[in-house]
C-alpha cells in the first residue's frame, strides 16, 4: 500500500496566544516544515470571530446574486487602483487554459484621495467602491471593513510565527507590516457547466500567489487543489468551517532565497453548486525593500536576487496575469471568434496606475 500524501496540515494556532512554550515551539517547527515543503498549511484556533466570518459570507452571497447591471455599477474599471467588481473571465492564471470562471469583488484599506499612498500611486491604494442600491449595503460595507482589520491582525501574527521559523525575533517583520497594503477578494465560482472542456476549464487556473502570505477562508463547497510535487498529483483541500488556508506567495519565496516555497494551486468547481471563497492577500509596506532574509542561505552562498521594493515585486505579477487575459481576448478577436469569453472587456485594465 502506498502512503497517501495529505493536503495541507491543520495546525492549532491558539497556542500562539497561550503560555505553553513547548506547544509554541512545536507550532513554529510545524510551520517551518510546511514552509520548506510547499508553503501551505491550515489554521484553526485563530481569533477571527465566527460571527464576523458568517456575516462576510452572507453579505458577499447577496452581493453576487444581484443583477449584473447592479454589480457593474461598482466595476473595478471605474478605478485604476483595483477596487470593486470584476466579471467572470477577466483573468487567466494558467497559460493555455480558458479565462477563469469566477467573478470577484476587491476591497482594501479605505484610502482617501489626499493620502500619500494614493498620491504616490502605491500598490492598489485608494477609496473602495461600495454597492449602493442593495438591501444589504450597510452590512456588506461594515462587515467587510471589520473583517479586513481582523485579517491584518491575523497576518501579523502568522508572520511573527514565520519569523521564528527562521530563528528571527518574533517582531522581525514589524517594519514590513507597518503601513502594509493588503487586498481582500470575494470570489464566486459558478458551477462548471457539464459540457465544459475538462482540460481547459478552470475556476482559477493553476498559479502561485504574488505577495507574502495569503489567508483563505473557504465556504462549504470544495474545489481548491494544491499541487503535490512528490507524487505529482493535485490534492483537494476540503473546506473546514472557520479555518484558514495559509500559503506563502512569490515575494516571500524570493525573500527567502527560494528556501521557502510558493506553491501551485487551482480551483475547479465540479461540485454542481455555487462556490464562494475569500482570500486575503498580504503585500506589506509598499516601500519596504525585499532583500534576502537572514538565515535563509548557507554561509558563503550568494543571494539569488537583487533587492526590490514590495510595490515593484507584487505589481509586476499583477500586470502579467491581467495581461494574459487581454492577450487571449486579442487572439480570439484575431481568429474572428463570434463570441468572446463572457466578461472580457475590450479595454486593458491598468492594474497599477
Ligand atoms: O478560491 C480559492 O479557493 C482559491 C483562490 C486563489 O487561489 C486566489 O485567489 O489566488
Ligand atoms: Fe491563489
Amino acid at each position: 500500500m502506498t502512503a497517501t500524501v495529505q493536503a495541507p496540515p491543520i495546525l492549532d494556532f491558539s497556542v500562539f496566544y497561550g503560555n505553553d512554550d513547548a506547544a509554541k515551539t512545536k507550532l513554529v517547527d510545524d510551520v517551518r516544515t510546511c514552509c520548506l515543503h510547499n508553503g501551505f498549511f491550515q489554521i484553526v484556533g485563530h481569533r477571527v470571530p465566527a460571527e464576523l466570518q458568517e456575516n462576510v459570507l452572507d453579505s458577499l452571497k447577496s452581493f453576487f446574486s444581484l443583477p449584473l447591471t447592479e454589480k457593474e455599477k461598482v466595476h473595478k474599471d471605474n478605478t485604476t487602483w483595483n477596487r470593486g467588481y470584476e466579471n467572470i473571465g477577466s483573468q487567466i492564471l494558467e497559460a493555455g487554459a480558458n479565462p477563469d470562471q469566477k467573478e470577484g469583488f476587491y476591497v482594501g484599506e479605505e484610502i482617501t484621495k489626499d493620502h500619500p499612498y494614493f498620491l504616490g500611486k502605491k500598490l492598489n491604494s485608494g477609496p473602495n467602491q461600495w454597492p449602493q442600491d442593495f438591501p444589504n449595503a450597510e452590512k456588506f460595507r461594515k462587515s467587510s471593513m471589520a473583517y479586513y482589520t481582523e485579517m491584518h491582525a491575523l497576518a501579523r501574527d502568522i508572520l511573527s510565527v514565520i519569523a521564528q521559523t527562521l530563528y528571527l525575533d518574533a517582531n522581525y517583520f514589524d517594519t514590513f507590516t507597518s503601513g502594509a497594503v493588503a487586498t481582500l477578494r470575494y470570489l464566486h465560482y459558478p458551477p462548471q457547466p457539464k459540457d465544459s472542456d475538462e482540460k481547459l476549464s478552470r475556476g482559477i487556473g493553476a498559479h502561485t500567489d504574488f505577495g507574502s502570505v495569503t489567508l483563505l477562508m473557504q465556504d462549504d463547497v470544495d474545489g481548491l487543489q494544491v499541487w503535490e510535487k512528490t507524487t505529482q498529483e493535485w490534492l483537494d483541500v476540503m473546506p473546514i468551517k472557520g479555518a484558514y488556508v495559509v500559503n506563502l506567495g512569490n515575494m516571500f519565496m524570493r525573500w527567502s532565497n527560494d528556501r521557502y516555497i510558493s506553491n501551485l494551486h487551482r480551483v475547479i468547481n465540479k461540485s454542481g453548486k455555487e462556490r464562494y471563497s475569500v482570500p486575503f492577500f498580504y503585500s506589506g509596506n509598499p516601500d519596504y525593500q525585499i532583500d534576502c532574509l537572514p538565515n535563509s542561505r548557507e554561509e558563503g552562498v550568494p543571494a539569488k536576487y537583487p533587492p526590490v521594493t514590495v510595490m515593484d515585486c507584487v505589481g509586476a505579477s499583477y500586470r502579467d496575469s491581467y495581461g494574459k487575459a487581454t492577450a487571449f481576448k486579442l487572439a480570439a478577436a484575431a481568429t474572428q471568434a463570434t463570441e468572446l469569453p463572457k466578461g472580457l472587456s475590450m479595454s486593458a485594465q491598468p492594474i497599477l496606475a
